[in-house]
């Protein structure tokens, strides 16, 4: 579990985030949504430590995070995966040498355990039989489930995911959607996911965090989406025809 509280960040005087406390639970896919610009990647950011808050405490499970220190905080970020935009898969690597990366860098496992362990990974997103092959060479969807394995690879207790259907059709979208739900329970995965796509939202969304000029403005399921009455949500999340019609709305 991730428990944030009151936490304030601001650029050049600008506050971004404005007094945020949520908990994002374990095993479950937690959803932060809202327009771009409201603040979901930094707050993202400010969550896995890649941005100081300036105020406020950050919680990874009984661990205050925010005031580790950098040895400290490396600890944790071992216990995290990362799924970023655009699957941000190494080039000039091939798709097993992208899984292995991660246990390269944090673990003393020989050659032949971590081909197991990537081969595991790659089987565990269906991608078989392309261990040799390049990001170049693979579609958008087989790279993000590349960068699932990539991510899971360490076993992580927390899962980050930024906009991850960014450039993908909605049938394969659905498929990643469905992958990282199933992962996230399967391993008991504290997961948050970054995202504009209402599909995602309502396909996956055990837990919804909106956003609204750096405010939590509201937060439920999936389902309390539909009886809701929050004029801001309603107008973020049924702002289509298609949409508007779902909910009843005009
Ligand atoms: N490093 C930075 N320096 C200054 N301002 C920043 C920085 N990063 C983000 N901001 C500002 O913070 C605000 C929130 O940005 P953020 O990227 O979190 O939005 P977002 O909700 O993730 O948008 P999108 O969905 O388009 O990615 C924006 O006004 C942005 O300009």
């Amino acid at each position: 579990m991730i428990t944030i509280k009151n936490v304030c960040k601001s650029f050049d005087g600008r506050m971004v985030l404005k007094d945020i406390s949520a908990t994002f639970e374990k095993g479950k896919t937690n959803l932060i949504i809202g327009q771009s610009g409201s603040g979901k990647t930094v707050l993202l950011k400010s969550i896995v430590g890649l941005h100081d808050i300036d105020d406020g405490e950050i919680f990874y499970d009984e661990t205050r995070f925010d005031t580790l220190s950098f040895t400290e905080k490396k600890q944790i970020r071992q216990k995290i995966g990362m799924l970023f935009q655009g699957s941000a898969l190494f080039d000039s690597a091939t798709v097993e040498e992208n899984v292995m990366f991660p246990l390269d860098m944090f673990t003393e496992m020989t050659y032949e355990e971590k081909l197991e362990r990537v081969n595991f990974c790659l089987k565990r997103v269906n991608i078989v039989n392309s261990n040799h092959l390049y990001p170049a060479e693979i579609s958008g969807g087989m790279k993000k489930r590349v960068a699932i394995a990539r991510a899971i690879a360490l076993n992580p207790e927390f899962l980050f995911c930024d906009e991850p259907n960014s450039g993908l059709d909605p049938k394969t979208a659905v498929v990643i959607d469905q992958l990282i739900k199933e992962i996230t329970e399967e391993y008991n995965i504290t997961t948050i996911v970054n995202t504009h796509d209402m599909n995602s939202v309502m396909g996956i969304g055990d837990k919804v965090i909106f956003i609204h000029q750096g405010q939590k403005w509201w937060e439920g399921t999936k389902d309390d989406i539909l009886d809701s009455d929050n004029k801001e949500l309603n107008d973020f999340v049924f702002s289509t025809e298609l949409t508007k019609k779902i909910k009843g709305l005009k």
